[in-house]
């Protein structure tokens, strides 16, 4: 059955010029953000810190990478569960991804460039770097302005000290014919907070609304999908919505993405100004990583909500 509701996704000015906190262009973009985070779960924010020079350069780098042969692809590895590589698996033959942890410190791209290219890549760190800090900046950004919403920015510069970044870069090849266009399955992700971009014009992901319809989103090189994860559902004692989304391939080329994710070090909790009579404490404090074990073991990975199941009260 189609839908009466044309779902579409809130689109925020987060041109950095415009928005200098504690302006009035900063509250009313703070009001924006955290509306849509509360009724989609996410947001398209335009944000002109990534030039499209610099956009092209990332997506140039993420082809050779992808380029590289899987043994060499299957090196990265993680001693945290989930941030290494992920391909080559039956339910989702058309996507391929590799993790890079720190993503938005030299030593983290370093870290991972230096296994993919023995005899180096500087264009790779060149591309990478300013590209994940400029990403982990909005991503600062969105999380100040959801604190200082609720009223608890006291707490904003210790989540930051705490919080660490996984870039996800992504491949889905074009599907065969006969072949699904299923790109992945339908997942919340267990971060914080999510930032994801896509190689311009090959757009593909997909947000379930609330009342149950999946709707596509679209991008241009200098939008990004600003989007909440199980760990600030939890933290913010169910008010800010983690929303399922899945990637379908249209069209005949092959689809890059890069999703960056926020992890805290240690615990999540809800502070207490969110915890009220009539707003009683929903999940149990956790450890970030913990969760992301959990998660990662077969038997926990299809779960409705695993954030519930772990530690909903
Ligand atoms: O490729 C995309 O657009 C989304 C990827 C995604 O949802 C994920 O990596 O968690
Ligand atoms: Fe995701």
């Amino acid at each position: 059955m189609g839908s009466l509701t044309q779902h579409k996704l809130p689109i925020i000015d987060f041109t950095k010029e415009n928005l200098k906190p504690g302006t009035s262009s900063w509250h009313k973009a703070s009001k924006q953000v955290l509306s849509a985070l509360e009724e989609y779960g996410c947001f398209v924010a335009v944000y002109d810190e990534v030039s499209l020079d610099l956009h092209d350069k990332v997506f140039n780098k993420l082809e050779e990478l992808f380029d590289l042969p899987t043994a060499t692809k299957m090196q990265n590895k993680s001693s945290k569960p989930l941030y290494g590589y992920v391909g080559q698996i039956p339910v989702v033959p058309l996507y391929e991804s590799m993790g890079i942890d720190d993503a938005n410190t030299l030593e983290g791209i370093q870290n991972f460039s230096k296994v993919m290219w023995p005899n180096g890549n500087d264009g790779f760190s060149e591309a990478m770097i300013p590209f994940s800090k400029a990403i982990s900046e909005l991503e600062q950004m969105a999380v100040k302005m959801v604190f200082e919403s609720y009223g608890v920015e006291k707490y904003y510069e210790p989540h930051l000290k705490s919080a660490s970044y996984l870039s996800r870069v992504m491949k889905y090849r074009k599907p065969e014919m006969n072949e699904s266009n299923m790109g992945f399955v339908a997942h919340t992700d267990k971060s914080f907070m999510s930032i994801i971009h896509q190689k311009q014009q090959i757009d593909g992901l997909e947000v379930k609304a609330k009342d149950g319809e999946w709707f596509r989103v679209e991008l241009s090189p200098s939008s990004f999908v600003v989007m909440a994860g199980d760990a600030i559902l939890a933290w913010s004692n169910n008010r800010i919505h983690s929303p399922h989304h899945r990637v379908m391939m249209n069209g005949d080329k092959d689809r890059y993405s890069l999703a960056q994710f926020s992890f805290m070090k240690g615990m999540v909790k809800a502070p207490e100004e969110l915890v009220d009579h009539d707003h009683p404490l929903q999940f149990k404090p956790f450890d970030h990583i913990e969760f992301l074990e959990f998660y990662s073991r077969p038997e926990n990975r299809r779960l409705e909500s695993a954030i519930r199941t772990y530690c909903g009260i």
